[in-house]
């Protein structure tokens, strides 16, 4: 971009002459000729000419109200353009004007009033200027950019340039933005229409792929399809299919599903919407958190056996209400009924207003996974299915290096003979190695910890086996009865992966 003064002057030299006509035009017309003729004919010539005299055109993009700012999540064209200038124009311009920026501790530039900058597209100069507020009502200051371009640019600029203009700007505000984690409200919450669905906090998670203790084919496997899908834009539009995609992270406690969550949205750089389906006491307040989420999230259903009754046939299941506990405002616990069905989850995931929001991904977490229903859980819903499983000697060399920071030493053998045999979740493991932060013990201290857990499990799964069926305890494999149904929760040692995943 140029500053405008000298950019502005060469392109009008060539509509000087134009100028020059206008005074004279308004001069001697009135005068020199009957008003009745100047009336009808002379003023139908110079409103002909009026492009000509001024070949210009001017789009004001005007702000939305203040008081509708905090509830414009999809898209504000203002701020849109607003975000690209500022990235552009603050090299150039001189006067500029720095608001606090909504979310973190930056500054958003923007033309002061009468500023202008020229911006180049496709070689055709246009020019941005700020203009003051026109009036001051009960809804706020309406404020507006003001774009400039030759009428005879007028297509391109309609049609590719403010598209382009909005497109970079929602990148720069997407970039510039703190990522939240977002919770549902009480459906009693939000009776009135323009009542916040959502809560929300700045979301910090620290976890990554890279510190995730998981076979690393495994990982590289969901790492693939995540980028699959955030780059497939045209594929999803070419098969008419929404830009969604459902997973499904089944396993034991403590194998990582919620991890898994966190390390997806920090590696896609998306917002989290955490929904506590017992909170929502209908399908239609299903229907109104989706269309408060916006694109580029996450939206998660944690333990989905356990949060409604969700399971069972379809047939005879989907459209029954279930029944929940859900604490009062007075705190105490009283019987209500949920009217979430089955039927209006499987909308919520992929009905057609599942459809309105782009570039989103929806996530079940189960212990159960033979619970649920087939047709929650069917493929086109949840289109991958990753179990999340005990832990491998190849995750627990991702655990070592991230609570020791060793690659190796020499009890991992050790501990990878015994992992062949034993079931223990990585938080289990992480437990163990934690104590080198908790104490002054360093790896040896902690690896033999480790060691001595596995043991005790590996006698403890000895005994077990002895015992008569139906006697042994029930495995450390599911809240409660241990009932991981699927029968595949054992990752092989070797990281031989490939049917713990499926598509
Ligand atoms: N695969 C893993 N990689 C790294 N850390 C893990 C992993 N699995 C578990 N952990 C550690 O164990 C803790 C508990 O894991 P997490 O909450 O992700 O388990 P979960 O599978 O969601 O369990 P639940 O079924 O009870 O919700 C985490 O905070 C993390 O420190
Ligand atoms: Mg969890």
């Amino acid at each position: 971009m140029t500053t405008m003064d000298q950019g502005w002057l060469a392109s009008n030299i060539g509509s000087s002459g134009w100028f020059l006509l206008a005074p004279l035009l308004a001069a001697y017309a009135p005068r020199g000729l009957p008003k009745m003729y100047f009336n009808l004919h002379l003023r139908w010539h110079v409103r002909r000419l009026l492009p000509f005299l001024d070949p210009f055109v001017t789009i004001d993009i005007v702000s939305k109200p203040d008081i509708y700012i905090d509830r414009i999540k999809s898209s504000d064209a203002y701020e849109e353009v607003k975000a690209y200038l500022s990235a552009g124009c603050s090299r150039d311009a001189r006067e500029l004007r720095a608001e606090g920026a909504l979310e973190g501790d930056g500054f958003i530039l923007s033309l002061r009033e009468g500023q202008e900058v020229a911006d180049e597209f496709h070689g055709v100069t246009v020019w941005w200027s700020s203009v003051p507020p026109e009036k001051e009502d009960r809804v706020g200051q309406l404020r507006s950019l003001r774009l400039t371009f030759h009428q005879r640019h007028r297509e391109l600029i309609v049609d590719e340039y403010l598209p382009h203009v909005r497109r970079s700007g929602r990148t720069v505000l997407f970039r510039n933005r703190r990522r939240r984690l977002y919770t549902n409200k009480k459906s009693l919450e939000y009776a009135s229409t323009r009542d916040e669905v959502w809560s929300y906090v700045d979301f910090k998670h620290p976890t990554t792929f890279d510190t995730l203790a998981m076979h690393p084919d495994k990982k590289t496997k969901i790492m693939d399809d995540l980028d699959d899908f955030r780059n497939n834009k045209d594929y999803y539009n070419r098969i008419g299919k929404a830009w969604k995609r459902g997973y499904l992270l089944y396993g034991p406690p403590g194998t990582g599903k919620s991890t898994m969550i966190a390390a997806m949205a920090n590696y896609l750089d998306y917002d989290i919407y955490d929904i506590e389906l017992t909170m929502v006491r209908s399908n239609n307040d299903l229907r109104k958190l989706l269309i408060e989420t916006t694109g580029k999230s996450i939206i998660v259903i944690e333990d989905i056996d356990c949060s409604l009754d969700l399971t069972g046939q379809r047939g005879t299941s989907e459209d029954l209400p279930v029944h929940i506990d859900i604490p009062t405002l007075n705190n105490k616990k009283r019987k209500r009924t949920s009217e979430v069905t089955l039927s209006g989850l499987l909308n919520f995931i992929d009905g057609i207003w599942s459809a309105h929001i782009d570039q989103q991904i929806i996530v079940f977490t189960t212990n159960y996974v033979d619970k649920l229903d087939p047709a929650l859980i069917r493929r086109g819903r949840m289109d991958l299915h990753v179990e999340m499983s005990y832990c491998c000697f190849e995750a627990f060399k991702t655990l070592a290096k991230n609570y020791l920071g060793v690659n190796k030493h020499p009890l991992f053998d050790t501990v990878k003979e015994l992992l062949q045999t034993v079931e223990i979740t990585p938080a289990d493991v992480a437990e163990c190695l934690m104590t080198s932060e908790r104490t002054d013990h360093g790896a040896d201290a902690c690896l033999e910890c480790l060691i001595n857990e596995l043991k005790k499990k590996a006698s403890k799964m000895e005994k077990d086996k002895e015992k008569p069926e139906g006697e042994a305890a029930g495995k450390a494999n599911g809240k409660g009865n241990g009932d991981m149904a699927n029968g595949r929760g054992v990752l092989d040692d070797d990281g031989d992966s490939s049917d713990e995943y499926e598509y």
